[in-house]
C-alpha cells in the first residue's frame, strides 16, 4: 500500500486570497476592460436601489399613516405609491441588466482565460510534468480557472452590490436609531469568522485529497482502462487493486466528511447566531417605535426589508463566500499553475544539424535524492549518428532529453547548434528536431493525421497534393510501414481508432506510425528513443539499417537495448548509472572488452541459444 502523504509545502498552499485577487483581477480585468467597468458601475447602482426601496417605502408607509390621521392629502400618497412601483420596477431592470451584462462578461472572460492556461501549457518548463504536486496544478488548471472566475465575480458582486447594499442600509438604519445598525455588523462579524475557518478546512482538505484522488484514479484505470484491464484480469489482480481503490476512497471520504461535519457544525452555530441577531433587531425596531424614537413608516419599511437584508446575509455569506471558499483549494491550484516556471530564452534559428556539446552535465530530477547524470562530457557532430546503450535507469533517455533541449540541465551545460539551451526558446530548438520516444502517442485520428501530425504545417499549407502525399509515403515507407487493404481498409484514410468506428492495430504496426510521424518531420537532428520494443529484432535491425541511411548528414541518435542495432552507429555511448563509461564504435568497443562487449556477448548467446 502506498502511503499517502501531501506533497505540496505549507507556503506553497498557503497562498493568500489577497495574492490571488491581485493576481486574478488584472487578467479579469485585461479581458475585456470596458464591460468589467459596465457590469461594476451597473452593480453599485443596482445594490443602492434596492436600499432606496425601504427608503421610499418608509416614506410611502408614512404618507399612508399620515393620510389616515388627515395630515397628509391623498394626492401624496399617490405620488408615494408611484414613487415605491417605480423605484421597484427601476431595480428590476437594473438586476435583469445586472445579469445580463455579468453573463456577458463571464462568457468573455471565461474564453480568454481558456486561451491564457492553453498558451501558459505550452510555454511550461517540460520538467515541470516531472513533478508529481504540479500535476495537479496542471490537471486542475481549467477547474481552478472556472472557480476563479466564480471567485473573482462573486467577490466584485460583494463590492459592488452587496457592500453598498449594506452600506447604504447601514446608514438609514443608523439615522434612525445608532444601535440598529450595529445590530447588523454584530450578526455579520461571527458569520464572516466562521467562513474563514470554513475556508481554511477546504483548502486543506483539497490539498490533502489531491495526492489521494490521484492513486485512486490510477487504480481505477488499472482495473478498467483499456491499456490495463487485460493485464490486470491475467494476473487476477483485480480484488487487490479494488480493494486499493476502495480503500483510498475511504480515506478521501473519511477527510470529506470530516471536513464537512466540522463546518456543518459551524454552521448551524452560524444560523443560531443569526436568529438570535434577527429576534434581537426586531425587539428593538418594536420597542423603539412603542417609544416613539422612529415613525410608523419606518417601522414598517424596516420590518419588510430586514427578512430580505438576513437572507441577503446569508446567501453573501453562506452561498457566496462559502461556495468562494470551498472552491479555494483549486483557484490555488489554477494560480500556482499561472506561476509555473516558464521556459525563457530568446527566439532564434539554430542550426539542429551542427552538432552537440554536452560539458560536465548533471541532471537531478525535481524532488528526486540524487543525480540521474553525473559530469557528462559529449560532443556530436555534425551529421553524426549515435547510439546510446546501458542498462534500465542507466540514464539513457534522460540524456536524450537533455540532448534536445526538452530538458535543462542542473549543472553544466549542453550547446545545440553552438548556442546554449538555456538561452533560446523551446520552440526555437525543437524547431529542427524529430524525436520518437517509447512512450510515443497513438491518436485516435486518421493513418494521415496520425504521420502528418509532425509537420502540420506541410499538412494544411495547400501545396500540391502530390507532393504531400509523395512525402506521406516516404515516411511511411522509411518506417517499413505496410498500407495493405486489410489493416488500412481506408487507406491513409483510415480511423485508427475502434471508439470512432475504426479499426485496431498491432503494437508493432502502432511503433512503425509513430517512427514515420518522426520521419514525416522537418528535421536536422533526429532521435529515435526505443520506439521499436514490439518489432521483432530482426525488424528493428532493418529499421535502423534504413534509419542510418536515409539520416546520412543528419545528426541521428538511437536510443536502443539490442546491441545488433547499435552497430550501425558511428560511435556507440554506453552508460551506467548516470555516467558515460565507453565511447566507440562496434568493433573498438568490442576489442575493448568492457562493459559493452559483455552486454553484447551476453545477447549474441541469448540469439545463439535460439
Ligand atoms: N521523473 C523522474 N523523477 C525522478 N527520477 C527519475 C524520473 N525519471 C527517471 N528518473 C530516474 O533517472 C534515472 C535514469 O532514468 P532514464 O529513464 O533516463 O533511464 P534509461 O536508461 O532510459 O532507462 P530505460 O532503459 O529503462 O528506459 C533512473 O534512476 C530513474 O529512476
Amino acid at each position: 500500500m502506498i502511503v499517502i502523504k501531501p506533497n505540496i509545502s505549507k507556503k506553497q498552499r498557503d497562498i493568500t486570497l489577497f495574492r490571488i485577487i491581485i493576481k486574478l483581477l488584472p487578467l479579469v480585468l485585461a479581458a475585456s476592460p470596458l464591460l468589467f467597468i459596465a457590469s461594476n458601475i451597473i452593480a453599485i447602482i443596482h445594490g443602492v436601489s434596492w436600499a432606496f426601496i425601504t427608503y421610499v417605502s418608509q416614506k410611502f408607509f408614512d404618507s399612508i399613516t399620515g393620510a389616515i390621521a388627515g395630515k397628509v392629502k391623498i394626492s401624496t400618497v399617490l405620488w408615494m405609491t408611484l414613487a415605491l412601483g417605480s423605484a421597484t420596477i427601476g431595480a428590476q431592470i437594473l438586476n435583469g441588466l445586472h445579469n445580463f451584462i455579468g453573463d456577458v462578461f463571464d462568457k468573455k472572460v471565461y474564453g480568454v482565460l481558456h486561451m491564457h492556461i492553453n498558451q501558459k501549457a505550452s510555454r511550461l518548463d517540460p520538467i515541470s510534468y516531472e513533478i508529481p504536486s504540479t500535476l495537479d496544478d496542471i490537471n486542475k488548471a481549467n477547474l481552478g480557472m472556472s472557480n476563479s472566475l466564480g471567485l473573482i465575480s462573486i467577490g466584485m458582486t460583494i463590492f459592488t452590490f452587496y457592500l453598498p447594499y449594506f452600506l447604504f442600509m447601514s446608514f438609514y438604519l443608523f439615522s434612525l436609531k445608532p444601535i440598529l445598525a450595529l445590530s447588523i455588523l454584530l450578526v455579520f462579524i461571527p458569520v464572516a469568522i466562521t467562513q474563514l475557518i470554513r475556508g481554511s478546512v477546504f483548502a486543506k482538505l483539497e490539498d490533502e485529497s489531491a495526492p489521494i484522488r490521484r492513486e485512486y484514479e490510477y487504480y481505477e484505470r488499472c482495473i478498467c482502462d483499456r491499456d490495463y484491464f487485460k493485464e490486470t484480469r491475467i494476473l487476477g489482480a483485480f480484488d487487490y487493486f479494488k480493494d486499493l481503490y476502495q480503500s483510498a476512497l475511504a480515506l478521501l471520504g473519511k477527510k470529506t466528511w470530516k471536513a464537512e461535519y466540522r463546518t456543518g457544525l459551524m454552521e448551524l452555530g452560524m444560523r443560531m447566531v443569526t436568529l438570535t441577531g434577527y429576534m434581537g433587531i426586531l425587539y428593538l425596531l418594536f420597542t423603539t417605535l412603542l417609544k416613539g424614537e422612529i415613525s410608523v413608516g419606518a417601522f414598517a419599511a424596516i420590518f419588510a426589508s430586514i427578512g430580505s437584508m438576513f437572507s441577503i446575509m446569508e446567501e453573501v455569506i453562506c452561498r457566496h463566500i462559502g461556495g468562494m471558499m470551498h472552491d479555494l483549494g483549486t483557484v490555488r491550484n489554477f494560480i500556482r499553475f499561472l506561476d509555473l516556471p516558464e521556459r525563457n530564452g530568446k527566439d532564434m534559428t539554430i542550426d539542429a544539424n551542427s552538432g552537440i556539446v554536452l560539458k560536465n552535465v548533471s541532471f537531478r530530477y525535481p524532488e528526486a535524492n540524487s543525480d540521474s547524470l553525473t559530469d557528462i562530457s559529449l560532443e556530436v557532430k555534425k551529421g553524426e549518428t549515435i547510439a546510446i546503450v546501458g542498462e534500465n535507469g542507466a540514464g539513457k533517455t534522460t540524456l536524450v532529453k537533455l540532448m534536445i533541449g526538452l530538458y535543462l540541465p542542473t549543472e553544466g551545460s549542453v550547446v545545440i547548434g553552438g548556442v546554449d539551451t538555456r538561452d533560446v526558446s523551446a520552440s526555437s530548438i525543437y524547431k529542427g528536431i524529430s524525436a520518437v520516444f517509447q512512450k510515443f502517442q497513438k491518436y485516435k485520428m486518421t493513418l494521415r493525421e496520425n504521420i502528418a501530425i509532425s509537420d502540420m504545417s506541410s499538412y494544411e499549407s495547400g501545396r500540391e497534393k502530390t507532393v504531400y502525399e509523395s512525402k506521406l509515403e516516404n515516411a511511411a515507407q522509411k518506417a517499413d510501414l505496410d498500407i495493405n487493404e486489410e489493416s488500412f481498409p481506408q487507406g491513409y484514410e483510415t480511423m485508427l481508432s475502434r471508439e470512432f468506428d475504426g479499426v485496431d492495430l498491432s503494437g508493432g504496426q502502432w511503433q512503425r506510425i509513430a517512427i514515420a510521424r518522426g520521419f514525416y518531420r522537418a528535421h536536422g537532428m533526429i532521435v529515435l528513443d526505443e520506439p521499436t520494443a514490439a518489432i521483432d529484432p530482426i525488424e528493428e535491425t532493418n529499421i535502423y539499417k534504413k534509419f542510418a541511411e536515409i539520416s546520412r548528414g543528419k545528426t541521428s541518435i538511437i536510443v536502443t537495448h539490442r546491441l545488433g542495432s547499435a552497430k550501425i552507429a558511428d560511435r556507440i555511448i554506453v552508460m551506467d548509472k548516470g555516467k558515460i563509461v565507453e565511447i566507440g564504435t562496434h568493433d573498438e568497443l568490442m576489442k575493448a572488452k568492457g562493459k559493452y562487449a559483455e552486454m553484447f556477448n551476453a545477447q549474441a548467446q541469448w540469439y545463439v541459444s535460439q
